[in-house]
C-alpha cells in the first residue's frame, strides 16, 4: 500500500506543466501513473532549460522537467503511427483516469476523442486542461501560463500599482489547473463508485486563476471595484504587509483587533489612537500606519524585531529565498524535501508532496504518507516493460497494479 490510490491506473499524455502537475498529484497519493510521450524529443519540458543536470552519458536531464513528474513511468508512443495507437488503446482498456492538455481538438484528430475513449472504457475518467475551456467564444485558443496570469486578471492585481503589472513568481495558473484537475479526477472517480460510468473532467488556466480570485474578485463583483497590485500590502487588512526595519524587512499581519493589540502593546503604541482603533480606520489610513510602525522599527534588527513579534504573539516571518527555505528545518520535518536517485542524473532533492496522510486512533497517530518514491522518469525508460505487461508477457519484477483483470473493457 503506497497511498489512497493505490491500485488506480492514469494514463498521462500531458506535457509542460499543468497536465503533468495533476499527474504528479495523483502519483503522490499512490496512482500507476504511465507518462506518454512523444518519441525523440518527450515532454516539452524535458528541452526547458537551463538549469540542466549533465549526464554521464553526455545527455542532460531538465530541472523543469523534474518538476513535474516524480512518480511517473515513461513510455515513448508515436500517436500518429498505427501500432503505437493500438499500445494507446490498451492502456485506455485498463485505465482508471486518463489526462490530457492538448490544444482543444489535438487528441481527436489522433483518433482519440471523448466518444472513443468512452466507447473503449466507460469507466473512464477523462481529465482535459486547455487554456480558455473547450467551448465559448474563444474555446479552443491555446495557453501558456504567462498569457493566462494576464488575461485572467492576476497580473492586473500583483505588483506595485496600476503601472507595474507582475506575474507570479512560478506558474501558477498550470499549476492550480492541475490541482483543480486532480480534484475532479477524485470527484469523478468517486462518482465512478455508484453509477459504474466515468465521465470528462475539464478545466482551463482561466477557471484556475478566476477560480482562485477569492476575495478580489467578490470586491469587484460584488464591491464593484477594480483591484489593482497594492505591493506587499493587504487591500482590506491593515496592518498586513512587508515593513522596512533596521538592515532589512519583516512581515507581519494582524488580521484582528486582538493582534492589533498586542502588537501596540510590544511596541508602546495606542491602540486607540484615533483614527486607528479599527481595521476599517487602519485600511483607509494604510500609508499613514505604514510609516508608523516603520518608523518604531526603524531602529530594530529584523532578527530581534521577529523574536519581539513572535514573543507577543502577532504572526509575522522573513522573506526567504529559495536555499533558506530548503536548509529550513520546518520543511524538512513536514517531509517538503524528498530523496530518490535518478538512473541517470543521480541523487535528486526534490521538493516533497504537499499531502500528509495519518491513521488516527485510541493509540494516537500513525503517519500513512507515500515514501517510496520514484525519479521523474528518463524519456520511454518504461516502454519495454508496459508493453510486456499489456501483452500478457510480462517479465518479472514488472511493477503492476493489485486489480488489473480486465472485465468488460475496464481494470477491476
Ligand atoms: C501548450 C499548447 C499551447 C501547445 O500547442 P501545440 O504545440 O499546438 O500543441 P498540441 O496540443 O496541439 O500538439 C502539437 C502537435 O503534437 C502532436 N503530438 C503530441 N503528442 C504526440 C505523440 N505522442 N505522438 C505524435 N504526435 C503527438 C499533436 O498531434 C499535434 O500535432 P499537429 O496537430 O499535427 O500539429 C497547447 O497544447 C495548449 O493550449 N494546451 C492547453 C493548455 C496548457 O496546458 N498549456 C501549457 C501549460 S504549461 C505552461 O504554460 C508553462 O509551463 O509555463
Amino acid at each position: 500500500m503506497s497511498g489512497p490510490l493505490d491500485g488506480v491506473l492514469v494514463v498521462d499524455l500531458t506535457r509542460a506543466l499543468a497536465g503533468p502537475h495533476a499527474g504528479m498529484m495523483l502519483g503522490d497519493l499512490g496512482a500507476r501513473v504511465v507518462k506518454v510521450e512523444t518519441p525523440g524529443g518527450g515532454d516539452d519540458s524535458r528541452g526547458w532549460g537551463p538549469p540542466f543536470v549533465d549526464t554521464p552519458d553526455g545527455g542532460r536531464e531538465s530541472t523543469y522537467f523534474f518538476s513535474a513528474n516524480r512518480n511517473k513511468e515513461s513510455i515513448a508512443l508515436d500517436l500518429k503511427d498505427a501500432a503505437d495507437k493500438a499500445v494507446l488503446t490498451e492502456l485506455v482498456r485498463r485505465a482508471d483516469v486518463l489526462l490530457e492538455n492538448f490544444r482543444p481538438g489535438t487528441l481527436a484528430k489522433l483518433g482519440f476523442g471523448t466518444d472513443v475513449l468512452a466507447e473503449l472504457n466507460p469507466r473512464l475518467v477523462t481529465l482535459a486542461i486547455s487554456g480558455f475551456g473547450h467551448d465559448g467564444p474563444e474555446g479552443g485558443r491555446a495557453g501558456y501560463d504567462q498569457i493566462a496570469q494576464g488575461e485572467a486578471g492576476l497580473m492586473s492585481m500583483t505588483g506595485s500599482g496600476p503601472e507595474d503589472p507582475q506575474k507570479v513568481g512560478v506558474p501558477i495558473s498550470d499549476l492550480l489547473a492541475g490541482m483543480y484537475g486532480a480534484y475532479g479526477v477524485l470527484a469523478a472517480l468517486l462518482e465512478r463508485e455508484r453509477t459504474g460510468r466515468g465521465q470528462v473532467v475539464r478545466t482551463s488556466l482561466l477557471a484556475a486563476v478566476v477560480g482562485v480570485h477569492a476575495y478580489q474578485g467578490t470586491a469587484h463583483t460584488v464591491g464593484g471595484k477594480v483591484p489593482r497590485g497594492q505591493g506587499n500590502h493587504h487591500p482590506s487588512i491593515s496592518p498586513y504587509g512587508l515593513f522596512h526595519c533596521a538592515g532589512g524587512s519583516v512581515q507581519l499581519s494582524c488580521g484582528s483587533e486582538g493582534l492589533w493589540r498586542r502588537l501596540c502593546t510590544e511596541f508602546g503604541l495606542d491602540a486607540d489612537a484615533p483614527g486607528f482603533a479599527t481595521n476599517g480606520e487602519r485600511v483607509a489610513r494604510r500609508e499613514e500606519v505604514i510609516a508608523l510602525l516603520e518608523g518604531v522599527f526603524a531602529d530594530i534588527e529584523a532578527p530581534e524585531l521577529l523574536a519581539r513579534l513572535a514573543a507577543a504573539g502577532v504572526p509575522a516571518g522573513k522573506v526567504r529565498t529559495l536555499d533558506e527555505v530548503y536548509t529550513w528545518d520546518q520543511v524538512e520535518s513536514q517531509g517538503l524535501k524528498i530523496s530518490v536517485e535518478h538512473p541517470t542524473a543521480g541523487p535528486l532533492t526534490l521538493p516533497g508532496p504537499p499531502l500528509r496522510f495519518f491513521a488516527a486512533g485510541a493509540d494516537g497517530e500513525q503517519e500513512t504518507t507515500r515514501r517510496d518514491h520514484t525519479p521523474p522518469p528518463v524519456l520511454g525508460a518504461d516502454g519495454e516493460a508496459i508493453r510486456a505487461w499489456l501483452s500478457g508477457a510480462e517479465p518479472d519484477g514488472v511493477p503492476q497494479p493489485e486489480g488489473d483483470d480486465v472485465e468488460d473493457g475496464h481494470a477491476t
